[in-house]
C-alpha cells in the first residue's frame, strides 16, 4: 500500500452505528468437532455455547483455524494460539515464522544473512549452542528445521556444537521425546563422523525448563539457565536418550514436565557449559515462550533471577520475539512485519479499549507479537496472573470467573467501547490430557461467557464469541476413519495437542442492528476475517486489504 493512499481514518459503515459496547470473547483450544466421550465440550455442561449455537448459520459459524488459513506452511499444521490470535487481531494472513524459515532454510539464505555472519564469527574459537523445542509439533519449533541448522552450521564453519534440548509432550503425544532424541542423536553421530564435534548438552521438559512465559515464573527459566549456561542440574547423564528414559520412569514426570539434567563426560564434568566466545541460538521461531529466555541471555541489566556467571556471547534467535522490544537484536529470519492491526486502527479511531488476560494472547499476539500500548490514554490491559508451579488440571476453572468479573465491570463501567478476554481453560487443561479436568475447565468458560454476555445484555451492547484453535473438543488420538487410534498395548492414546478442527463465531446481543447476519458467499472463512467484523460492529468499514467481514447488513 503506497503511502500517498494511506490513512489511519477508517470509513464509516453504511449502515451499522457506532457506539455499542462490543464483548470480545475469545476461547481458547476450543473447537468444534463430532460428540463423543473425548468431546469434553460436549461432555461439559456448556449451556451458553449450547444456546449460541442454535443462532446458526445466521449468527453462529464455523470457520478455520488452522493450516494455511492462519499462515502455516500446509493444511496438516494445527493451529495456535499465537497464529489464531494474530490471524485475529490483524485481519489478514500473514506467513507465519515456521513457513518463514521454512522458506529461509530451504534457499539457504539464513545462512547468508546477518544474524548468522553475526554468530558465524565465533565459529573459529567458540562452541555453537542450539536451545530450542525438540519435536516435529510444528509450533513453536520443528525437528527438520533443526536438523538442517546443524547441517548448515556446520558447513559453514561450526565445529563445536552442542545442542540443548526441550522436550515437548504438549504439540506432540507424551512420550515421543525418546524417539526425537534418538532423532538427534543419530544426526549428531553423523556429524561427528565428519570430524564436528556435536553432542546433546542438557534438556528438560518444556513446561518445567526454559519456556515460561508472560514473566509466570522465572524459576523455570532459571532452571534453563542453570543447566545450559553453567552446567548444573539435579540429574546428570552421559547419554540424553538414557537421561529421558529414566527420568520418565524414576521422576513419573511426562514429557513437558521432565526435570532439568545435563550430559557429563567419564570426569563428570558437563560437556556443555557456555561460555565466553560461544554463539547461541535460540532455535524455537515462536515467540511467546522465548521472550524470557532471549532477556535472559541478551540483557545486561537483568534481575529477575541471579545468573550467577553472564557469559559473553554471540545471542541470535530464530526470530525476532519482541517487535516493541527488538528482542532478540540478532535473529536468522526476519518476522512477519504484522502492521496495521485492527487494534492500532481501533484505537486511532476513537475506540476505547479493555484487554483482560491470563496471558498475552489479547494484546501481544492480538496486536502482531508486540507488547505494550498503542496509546495508553485509550487502552487498558489487566493481568490476571495463573496459578504457578501446578499443572492446570489441579485447578481446572483457572481464573475464568476473575477474567469474567473483570470485562463485566469494565463493561459496566462505561469507560470503554470494546473488551476483549481471552478465557484459556479449555486450552490449558485440555494439554494436560486429563479427560475429567477438561470437562470442568469446558464448564467454568462457559460460565465465564455467560457473565461477559449478561453484562452486554445490560448495558444494550454487542458480542462476538469465537476461539482461536481446537483442543478440548477432541482429546484423542484418531486413525484415519476417526476411530480412536490405540497403541500396542490396546489402550487409546490421549492427544495433549490442539487440532486441525474448525472454531464457532457468533455474534449477538440487544445493541446488534436486527439485520446483520453472516454471510454465505466467504470463500473459506477464517480467523482472519474476524477483525473486519469486528471493526464492523463498531460501525466502521475495514481497511480494503483486510480479509472481508463476516456480516451483512439486511433490511428487515
Ligand atoms: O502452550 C503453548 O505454548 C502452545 C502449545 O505448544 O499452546 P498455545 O498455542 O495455545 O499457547
Ligand atoms: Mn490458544
Ligand atoms: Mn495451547
Amino acid at each position: 500500500m503506497g503511502s500517498s493512499d494511506f490513512s489511519w481514518t477508517l470509513p464509516d459503515h453504511p449502515k451499522l452505528p457506532k457506539g455499542k459496547p462490543v464483548a470480545v470473547v475469545v476461547l481458547d483450544g476450543w473447537g468444534e468437532a463430532d460428540a463423543d466421550q473425548y468431546n469434553c465440550i460436549h461432555v461439559a455442561e456448556t449451556p451458553t455455547m449450547d444456546s449460541l449455537k442454535k443462532g446458526a448459520p445466521e449468527k453462529w459459524k464455523l470457520v478455520k483455524a488452522h493450516g494455511t488459513a492462519v499462515g502455516l506452511p500446509s493444511d496438516d499444521d494445527m493451529g495456535n494460539s499465537e497464529v489464531g490470535h494474530n490471524a485475529l487481531g490483524a485481519g489478514r494472513i500473514f506467513a507465519q515464522g515456521a513457513k518463514l524459515v521454512d522458506t529461509a532454510l530451504a534457499s539457504g539464505k539464513i545462512f547468508e544473512g546477518e544474524g548468522f555472519k553475526y554468530i558465524k564469527e565465533s565459529f573459529d574459537q567458540g562452541t555453537l549452542h542450539l536451545i530450542g523445542l525438540l519435536s516435529d509439533g510444528g509450533v513453536h519449533s520443528r525437528l527438520d528445521q533443526l536438523q538442517l541448522l546443524l547441517n548448515g552450521a556446520s558447513a559453514n564453519g561450526a565445529k563445536k556444537i552442542r545442542v540443548h534440548i526441550l522436550t515437548d509432550g504438549r504439540d506432540v503425544l507424551d512420550g515421543t521425546s525418546v524417539g526425537f532424541v534418538e532423532t538427534l542423536e543419530n544426526d549428531l553421530s553423523q556429524l561427528r563422523a565428519k570430524g564436528i564435534d556435536a553432542c546433546i548438552a542438557s534438556g528438560g521438559g518444556r513446561m518445567y525448563v526454559t519456556m515460561d512465559r508472560y514473566e509466570n515464573d522465572w524459576d523455570v527459566v532459571k532452571r534453563g539457565w542453570d543447566a545450559q549456561v553453567l552446567g548444573e542440574a539435579p540429574h546428570k547423564f552421559q547419554n540424553a536418550v538414557e537421561a529421558v528414559k529414566t527420568l520418565r520412569s524414576e521422576t513419573k514426570a511426562n514429557d513437558q514436565y521432565l526435570p532439568p539434567f545435563v550430559i557429563v563426560d567419564d570426569s563428570d564434568k558437563a560437556v556443555g557449559p557456555i561460555v565466553d566466545g560461544d554463539a547461541v541460538v535460540t532455535f524455537n521461531f515462536r515467540a511467546d515462550r522465548m521472550v524470557m529466555i532471549a532477556k535472559a541471555l541478551e540483557y545486561e541489566d537483568f534481575d529477575k533471577f541471579d545468573r550467577v556467571r553472564v557469559p559473553k556471547i554471540r545471542y541470535a534467535g530464530m526470530l525476532q520475539y519482541d517487535g516493541e522490544l527488538k528482542l532478540p537484536s540478532h535473529y536468522l529470519v526476519s518476522p512477519p512485519e504484522i502492521e496495521r492491526t485492527s487494534g492500532e486502527y481501533l484505537v486511532k479511531n476513537g475506540i476505547r479499549t479493555f484487554a483482560c488476560r491470563q496471558f498475552g494472547h489479547v494484546t501481544f499476539f492480538w496486536n502482531g507479537n508486540r507488547s505494550g500500548y498503542f496509546d495508553e490514554t485509550k487502552e487498558e490491559y489487566v493481568e490476571i496472573p495463573s496459578d504457578s508451579g501446578i499443572t492446570f488440571n489441579v485447578k481446572p476453572k483457572m481464573k475464568a470467573l476473575e477474567i469474567a468479573e473483570k470485562a463485566r465491570d469494565a463493561i459496566l463501567s462505561g469507560k470503554f467501547d470494546q473488551v476483549r478476554v481471552n478465557l484459556p481453560n479449555g486450552d490449558m487443561v485440555g494439554h494436560t490430557g486429563d479427560i475429567e479436568a477438561t470437562v470442568v475447565a469446558c464448564k467454568a468458560a462457559d460460565e465465564a461467557v455467560k457473565m461477559i454476555l449478561d453484562a452486554i445484555e445490560q448495558v444494550g451492547g454487542i458480542y462476538l464469541v469465537t476461539a482461536d484453535h481446537g483442543n478440548a473438543e477432541d482429546m484423542v488420538k484418531r486413525n484415519k476413519s476417526g476411530q480412536p487410534q490405540l497403541d500396542k498395548k490396546g489402550e487409546i492414546q490421549i492427544l495433549t495437542s490442539h487440532t486441525l478442527q474448525p472454531v464457532p463465531v457468533a455474534i449477538g446481543g440487544p445493541g446488534l442492528h436486527s439485520g446483520v447476519r453472516f454471510r454465505n458467499d466467504v470463500q473459506t472463512p477464517g480467523l482472519a476475517n474476524v477483525a473486519a467484523t469486528v471493526m464492523n460492529l463498531h460501525g466502521f468499514e475495514a481497511p480494503a486489504d483486510y480479509e472481508p467481514t463476516l456480516i451483512e447488513v439486511v433490511d428487515k
